[in-house]
């Protein structure tokens, strides 16, 4: 065997045990009634902290027991989202800044606090030189993967990054959302200029602009007003999503430990990337792609159903046997962005001479649900959830598949610092630490001769 070859079977060995090792019967999680994945036997989340940031809204209980499943409400501090998207929507105004603003302190700004901590923003935009550097240097083929690096580099030029008194969290935190867009856009444009051979633009962050509008000058220079309130909208629906979901709820474990702030947000945008989380608007497109290659009437409902159950089934597509951008831990009948982001899409796809498109997700929408039903058969309500409509909107404004979930990370910053900060100043804080039972016998060692 040469020494490759040793290599390689050294870790083919490890594996194979790794594989029995890592086997853990089904019924001991009922027997020692294990909460998987943090969750009650109704399927809803254990309770494991109090927060004033937001509030995801799926289900009620019915008194004596059970639930009922409600169209989706999310409130940020309060404020029903649906309103704040309206609002903007009606008065034509970039509303990420706003939302961010209301997001990390509690309230909404009037004109004045908006318009200074809109400069605000547009100071820290500009990144650090050596980061800049380091952006084109190392290239890198995953955007989430950049943003985490160029989010632990902030530490080095941080002097106070170890600190979490209440005013360096809100400086770190105006600075992380600052910079979100300016690392995105020119990771891409690296990317772009290494894999496609395009032409490498570094644009400096323009001071005038709103959030949403600086991210796509500094991606592509040229957009439409419409691009970048679209853009806008999407941020402010993914701004922010209670405590619980996987990334905020990474946040606040690890700064639970009172790590600094840079740690604490590269790891939530390693549990963002996941394909069950934020990286599922990634999936649902690759997956709407490769349903409009294989369905070969998009008005039949019976190729459809065929095909999702057959997905469902394990046996075609990606055989995870997930329908992607469908189902969600907390709504049941609805997720509200979804059904704002449905409305825009529609909208933009009649303004770009997508009808045909938008008609064929629209009914894979409906078919999924529907067959998801029959197939699974576990009494769960599922709709489609934030993720099902927004790559088709980035698609219809222009922007590659590869931001997607860095977009996802560019909005749910917000969300992310505030928790944090919460979780660092309430009086009752705790290190987070449940508890996993042993379920191996112990065993006594044995030297390393007798073996
Ligand atoms: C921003 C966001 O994070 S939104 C979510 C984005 N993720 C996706 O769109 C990926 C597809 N969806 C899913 O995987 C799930 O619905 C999740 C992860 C979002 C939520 O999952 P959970 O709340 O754990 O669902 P839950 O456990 O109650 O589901 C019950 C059953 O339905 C299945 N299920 C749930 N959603 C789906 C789906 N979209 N496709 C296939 N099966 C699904 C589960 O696998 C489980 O089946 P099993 O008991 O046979 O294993
Ligand atoms: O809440 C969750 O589980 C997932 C999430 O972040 C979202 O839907 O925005």
């Amino acid at each position: 065997m040469n020494t490759k070859m040793k290599k390689e079977y050294v870790i083919y060995k490890l594996s194979e045990e790794m594989k029995k090792a890592t086997r853990i019967d089904n019924e001991l999680f009922t027997k020692f009634d294990v909460k998987r994945g943090l969750r009650n036997e109704d399927g809803t989340g254990v309770l494991v902290g109090l927060t004033k940031v937001g509030n995801v809204v799926g289900y009620e209980r019915v008194p004596g027991g059970g639930l009922k499943p409600i169209p989706g409400k999310l409130f940020y501090r309060g404020y029903d989202v649906e309103d704040i998207a309206h609002n903007m929507m009606k008065e034509k105004r970039f509303g990420f800044e706003e939302v961010a603003y209301l997001l990390l302190s509690g309230h909404l700004p009037n004109k004045e606090e908006l318009s200074s901590f809109g400069e605000l923003i547009n100071d820290n935009m500009p990144l650090e030189q050596k980061t800049k550097m380091n952006i084109i240097e190392l290239e890198g083929n995953n955007i989430m993967n950049i943003l985490a690096r160029s989010v632990l580099e902030m530490y080095r030029f941080d002097p106070d990054a170890e600190s979490t008194t209440s005013d360096i969290l809100m400086r770190q935190s105006v600075e992380l959302i600052s910079k979100f867009p300016t690392i995105i856009a020119y990771a891409y444009n690296m990317l772009r200029h290494a894999t496609h051979g395009r032409s490498l633009h570094i644009r400096h962050p323009n001071e005038n602009l709103s959030i949403a509008e600086n991210f796509l000058y500094m991606l592509k220079k040229d957009f439409t007003k419409l691009d970048a309130r679209t853009l806008d909208m999407l941020l402010v629906l993914q701004a922010e999503h209670g405590g619980g979901n996987n990334s905020t709820f990474t946040v606040r474990v690890v700064s639970s430990s009172r790590t600094d702030t840079y740690s604490a947000i590269a790891a939530g945008i390693g549990s963002l990337k996941g394909p069950l989380h934020g990286g599922a608007n990634i999936q649902v497109v690759d997956m709407y792609h490769h349903l409009q290659e294989n369905i070969k009437d998009w008005n039949s409902v019976e190729e459809i159903d065929t095909y999702f159950t057959r997905m469902l089934n394990k046996e075609v597509y990606d055989k995870s046997g997930l329908i992607y951008g469908i189902g969600h831990a907390v709504y049941t009948i609805s997720d509200p962005r979804a059904l704002l982001l449905k409305e825009l899409a529609r909208d933009l796809a009649r303004e770009k001479g997508k009808e045909l498109e938008f008609a064929f997700l629209e009914l894979l929408e409906e078919r999924a649900i529907e067959i998801f039903g029959r197939v699974k058969n576990n009494g769960k309500t599922v709709s489609s959830n934030v993720d099902f409509y927004s790559g088709f909107v980035y698609e219809l404004i222009g922007l590659p598949q590869e931001i997607y979930t860095p977009l996802f990370a560019m909005a749910r910053i917000v969300g992310w610092c505030a928790h944090r900060n919460e979780e660092l100043n309430f009086e009752g804080k705790r290190i987070i630490r449940p508890a996993y039972k042993n379920v191996l016998d112990d065993v006594a060692y044995v030297p390393i001769k007798k073996r």
